[in-house]
């Protein structure tokens, strides 16, 4: 028995190759822009809160100045500055919130495709879920942003300018203010301590929930009709639980720590007051100071308040950008980026191993064969034996631990998506259709050719099919469209991966909701295919296909039993006669007498 290997063409390298991201970079210009926008925003922040002090110096000058000297020209002096001082705040303060919004637009736009392309090569692997999640984490980030909590720390950063007025007006306000200042710093710190963890817990356990529960809802048929509702519920409601405990743990902390931020804010107001009573009273202050000290006292410790208050939101948006970054970090695309011009084959699959990521278990142990242009393979083995697996690593949808798939000597996986996918059709085992009209889909999202629609749908054998719906081509399929029956669904998508005449044709089970005219059109078409010199690899259960198969690979184990012509194969099959039992499909076409 020979699996191809004498003949194995040599991989080529491609020196124009280049990684398709480099995710450092994208990490690195984000960071820039928030660092960039909070440093330009802070700088606002710096004189929208010397503008905050207009109010209590208003109020001092008047008491001070105008009630002493009785003079209407020195209080329309000051009506006039302070007034010009509030319409520059409102200005600044516009300004500022143009600035978060830009940093936000920016940040977005250098984030968004690769944390997009991430969370799709995560759904790949790890299912959905865990790529939408992403994408919920990306839209915090824009609401933390563009919202109100984001400019807390930035005013308090400038309270020293505030501490420098209450040391001007008398040391003692001075020296009240910061110790308040201290306090309310080590309240915040406190808050961080007893929030960040089990704010973080909480986050991350209802993340987990809202997966479940999405990952439940695409199953609601089977759940509706075998009563799992209850039991599901059950378990939600345990994990909503724990989640929302640990969710009003963090929430309760941070509410004390802003009850407390707020008594100590409030209780060092009138002790400045009655601090600056008794500095009148001796005479070392004026009563406009006194005044003044106060309000002053109260906006220098507002923004202590309003960090401890909107500590949660920075914990919350610091969190995302984690999970953002590290997903970036961990699905750092190697895939070239420059087209590769299409190939006619051989397709070669080199010593292919793959374990799924995080599992020391290899699914495919080696395997080895190479397909020539025009043939058709057979891929047969029992369940669980790695035919799928195989058929997402021939098109380059999972990443091989060691070894590989080479397509004219290059590399499949790390093949440049859109000229790899001109070349390839993929038909999973899962067949599914994207939102958007029949037209769409079998297009494959593009602004498609009508005729090539039209010729692959002819070629899938569904064109009349297509032609007895109300609108045709034009007719709207996926979640809550117009439903299509399992085999309408698994034609079309035959059609969409037959779109353009692919080079590489893998079809995973696409017999598997056909009835017998729908896999006379399939057949119809992989014979079509394979005359026009594209290589076609077929996994089936269903014998009655395989008769039509050059070549068959039997799988087991994840590792190659046998590989060659079809009547090699089944001879030696019907010779070994144990290895009839473990191999259904070609057991079947012996007992059948059909396919040899
Ligand atoms: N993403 C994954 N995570 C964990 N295990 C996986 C994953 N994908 C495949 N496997 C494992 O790899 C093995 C082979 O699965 P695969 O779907 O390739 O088998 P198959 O031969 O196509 O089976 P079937 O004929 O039933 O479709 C199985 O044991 C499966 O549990």
């Amino acid at each position: 028995m020979h699996f191809g290997r004498k003949k194995l063409a040599k991989p080529l390298e491609n020196k124009d190759a280049r990684p398709a991201l480099d995710v450092q970079s994208v990490i690195r210009e984000a960071r820039y822009t928030f660092v960039r926008g909070l440093g330009w925003a802070g700088v606002m922040s710096g004189f929208i809160n010397v503008l905050q002090l207009t109010v209590p110096l208003f109020m001092l000058q008047v008491h001070d100045r105008v009630i002493n000297s009785q003079s209407t020209d020195t209080l329309i002096l000051l009506l006039v500055i302070a007034i010009a001082a509030i319409i520059l705040f409102g200005i600044l303060d516009f300004l500022r919130a143009l600035v978060f919004q830009e940093m936000a637009k920016s940040l977005l736009r250098r984030v968004n495709l690769p944390a997009i392309s991430a969370a799709m090569r995560v759904a790949l692997e790890k299912g959905s879920l865990h790529g939408t999640q992403v994408l919920r984490d990306l839209s915090d980030l824009r609401n933390f942003i563009n919202g109100s909590t984001i400019g807390a720390p930035l005013e308090a950063l400038w309270s020293p300018i505030f501490l420098l007025v209450m040391f001007a007006l008398h040391p003692y306000y001075g020296i009240a203010g910061l110790v308040a200042v201290l306090i309310l710093i080590g309240f915040s710190l406190l808050g961080d301590l007893l929030v960040r963890q089990v704010t973080k817990e909480g986050t991350d356990a209802n993340l987990r929930n809202i997966g479940d529960i999405g990952a439940t809802v695409s199953n609601a048929e089977a759940i509706e009709a075998m009563g799992m509702m209850p039991a599901l519920a059950m378990r939600w409601r345990r994990e909503q639980i724990h989640a929302s405990e640990l969710l009003d743990v963090g929430n309760m902390r941070s509410k004390g720590m802003y009850s407390m931020t707020r008594t100590v804010r409030f209780g060092m107001q009138i002790v400045i007051l009655a601090m600056g009573a008794y500095l009148v009273i001796i005479g070392e202050t004026t009563p406009g100071a006194m005044i003044g000290g106060t309000v002053i006292m109260g906006r220098l410790l507002l923004p202590f308040d309003n960090v401890t208050r909107d500590w949660r939101a920075w914990v919350g948006a610091i969190s995302a950008w984690k999970r953002i970054r590290s997903m970036l970090e961990e699905t750092q695309s190697e895939r070239e980026i420059k087209p590769t011009p299409r190939s006619e084959g051989p397709l070669l699959v080199d010593n292919l191993v793959y374990a799924v990521p995080g599992s020391n278990v290899p699914v495919l142990r080696g395997v080895s064969f190479e397909l020539f242009p025009g043939e058709i393979l057979g891929v047969v083995g029992p369940s669980a034996a790695g035919k799928s697996t195989l058929s997402r690593l021939l098109v380059g949808a999972a990443k091989p631990t060691s070894g590989g798939v080479y397509l004219n000597g290059h590399n499949a996986y790390l093949w440049e998506r859109g000229s790899f996918g001109d070349m390839v059709g993929y038909l999973p085992q899962s067949v599914s259709l994207l939102n958007g009209t029949i037209r769409d889909n079998i297009s494959r999202m593009r602004d498609s050719n009508p005729r090539k629609v039209i010729n692959a749908a002819r070629a899938a054998g569904v064109h009349e099919m297509i032609g007895r719906l109300p609108l045709g081509y034009d007719t709207p399929i996926g979640a809550g469209r117009h439903t299509l029956s399992g085999g309408q669904q698994q034609r079309i998508a035959l059609a969409r991966a037959l779109y353009g005449w692919p080079r590489l044709l893998v079809l995973d089970e696409p017999n598997a909701n056909l009835d017998a005219e729908g896999e006379a059109s399939l057949i119809r078409a992989v014979r079509q295919a394979a005359d026009s010199g594209a290589m076609v690899v077929l996994i089936a259960h269903r014998q009655s296909i395989m008769q039509y198969a050059h070549k068959l690979l039997v799988m087991q184990d994840g590792r190659v039993k046998q590989f060659g012509e079809r009547t090699d194969i089944i001879r030696n099959m019907s010779n070994e006669g144990d290895g009839i039992k473990n191999i259904p499909v070609i057991a079947h076409k012996q007992e059948s007498g059909g396919a040899a």
